[in-house]
């Protein structure tokens, strides 16, 4: 009915949806709790039937819609040939009283852990190995019950990821996934099952390091900063500098972590080549360290990116200051006591004329990086748009830096 021939004739009589599909088949839950609640109105909202397994079904009832069947285990079993578990792991002993019933059956097990590798095996193997005559297939985990409730989720993924060592079953499964409206991925085989279980407990994986990494960066710069432009002066001369820690000393941090964060992003690929020419040949492993400082590049590169950001709202609110504007009074009644009547100074002008525009282009440049690194941006370029894209930017970037670099890297603090 779906597309072909019939396509047209099928939207003569309106595109209401299920009404033009055949008759679902039964999908069987077992449990009650909030992820067989909210995947019950999903299933119900997409044409299924469903049939719900509980060991109180009079109680259980009064929490589902009333076309649904809510009933004992053995009979929803009974009922259906694929089968959810909306129950926990600790209770799969349960199952094993409907061991007989479940033979041949499709066990979708949609469990999580609380902790990363909790058990010595997957929960999906696990319940492979307790009803090793029914077929498992994992999936659907990365789903929170708030989702599942949603006809069009909007607040993360909806990728289902699903693996099954019988391939009719994963196909069966995934093709339920895409009726459902989710994108399911085919993960192979159930031994993918513990990587699966690990998706919803992750956070953020590739963000620690950097983060860490321009966490030390921002203290290492805000005290250098904090003890050259506020404690030398307090100590030597008793001037008192300290308004400038707000604003002054964050803008001058912020910069500074950016840039160094951008070159750890090339220093790594430059150490990779490195290693590559010292042992002449591609095909050794790089160590640990430098594997996981590579695949952290564009997390380097998109932090680097939002501190340079933010050091530009920071710049543009610089002469909003009132010490700005005393400061500006002050040195115009010293002019008009030294009796100077035009205090222009043309090296002074262009250099600040000039260092505006840079900081303008570096962020225009830096930004094509970050914008080109987006997953959705990244999939419209073939790969010689994008190596165009990353590489061509980055000699522009190098053939600024050797301009501007001089001295030892520090002092770049003097030219941000
Ligand atoms: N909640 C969520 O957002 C998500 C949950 N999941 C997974 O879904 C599964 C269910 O989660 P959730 O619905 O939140 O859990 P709940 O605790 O809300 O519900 C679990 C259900 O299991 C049944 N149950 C409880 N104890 C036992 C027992 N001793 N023996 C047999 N059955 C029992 C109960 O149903 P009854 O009384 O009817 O028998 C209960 O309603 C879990 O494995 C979880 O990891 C996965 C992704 C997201
Ligand atoms: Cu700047």
């Amino acid at each position: 009915f779906r597309g072909g021939m019939n396509a047209p004739l099928v939207s003569l009589f309106g595109d209401t949806g299920t009404a033009c599909l055949p008759a679902q088949p039964a999908v069987a839950i077992l449990g009650s709790g909030d992820f067989s609640k909210c995947l019950t109105t999903r299933l119900l909202r997409c044409g299924f039937h469903v049939v719900v397994g509980s060991r109180h079904p009079k109680l259980a009832a009064q929490s589902f819609p009333h076309v649904v069947d809510v009933t004992h285990h053995e009979d929803a079993v009974g009922k259906a040939s694929i089968v959810f578990l909306a129950i926990r792991r600790e209770h799969y002993s349960v199952l094993w009283d409907l061991k007989h019933l479940l033979e041949g059956k499709i066990l979708v097990d949609v469990s999580n852990n609380r902790r990363v590798n909790q058990y010595p095996e997957s929960n999906a193997e696990y319940l492979a190995s307790l009803l090793p005559d029914s077929i498992a297939v994992k999936g659907f985990n990365v789903i929170s019950a708030w989702a599942m409730q949603q006809s069009c989720p909007k607040d993360a993924s909806t990728q289902v990821y699903i693996c099954s060592d019988s391939v009719e079953a994963r196909q069966q499964i995934m093709e339920l996934a895409r009726q459902l409206n989710f994108l399911p991925v085919d993960m192979g085989t159930l031994s993918s099952s513990r990587d699966i279980e690990n998706i919803p407990i992750r956070l953020f994986p590739g963000w620690k390091g950097p983060v860490l990494a321009a966490v030390a960066l921002s203290i290492f710069f805000f005290a250098y900063s904090f003890v050259r432009d506020i404690i030398h002066p307090y100590v030597k001369y008793k001037q008192s500098d300290f308004y400038k820690i707000p604003i002054e000393m964050v803008n001058q941090t912020l910069p500074t972590v950016a840039i160094t964060l951008l070159a750890l992003v090339y220093l790594a690929g430059q150490l990779a080549a490195a290693h590559q020419l010292y042992f002449g040949t591609k095909y050794r492993h790089f160590p640990h360290w430098l594997e996981g400082w590579l695949q952290s590049r564009k997390q380097l590169g998109l932090l680097s990116f939002f501190l340079a950001a933010v050091h530009v709202l920071y710049s543009l609110c610089l002469p909003m200051r009132r010490s700005e504007r005393y400061l500006l009074l002050n040195t115009a009644y010293q002019q008009v006591h030294a009796n100077v009547e035009n205090a222009w100074n043309e090296e002074e002008v262009w250099r600040v004329e000039m260092y505006v525009s840079f900081g303008i282009m570096s962020l225009g440049l830096l930004s094509l990086l970050a914008i080109t690194s987006i997953p959705s941006v990244h999939s419209t370029l073939n790969w010689r748009e994008f190596s165009f894209i990353q590489v061509q930017t980055y000699y522009h970037g190098r053939r600024k830096q050797k301009q501007m670099w001089v001295g030892p890297p520090l002092l770049v603090v003097s030219w941000l």
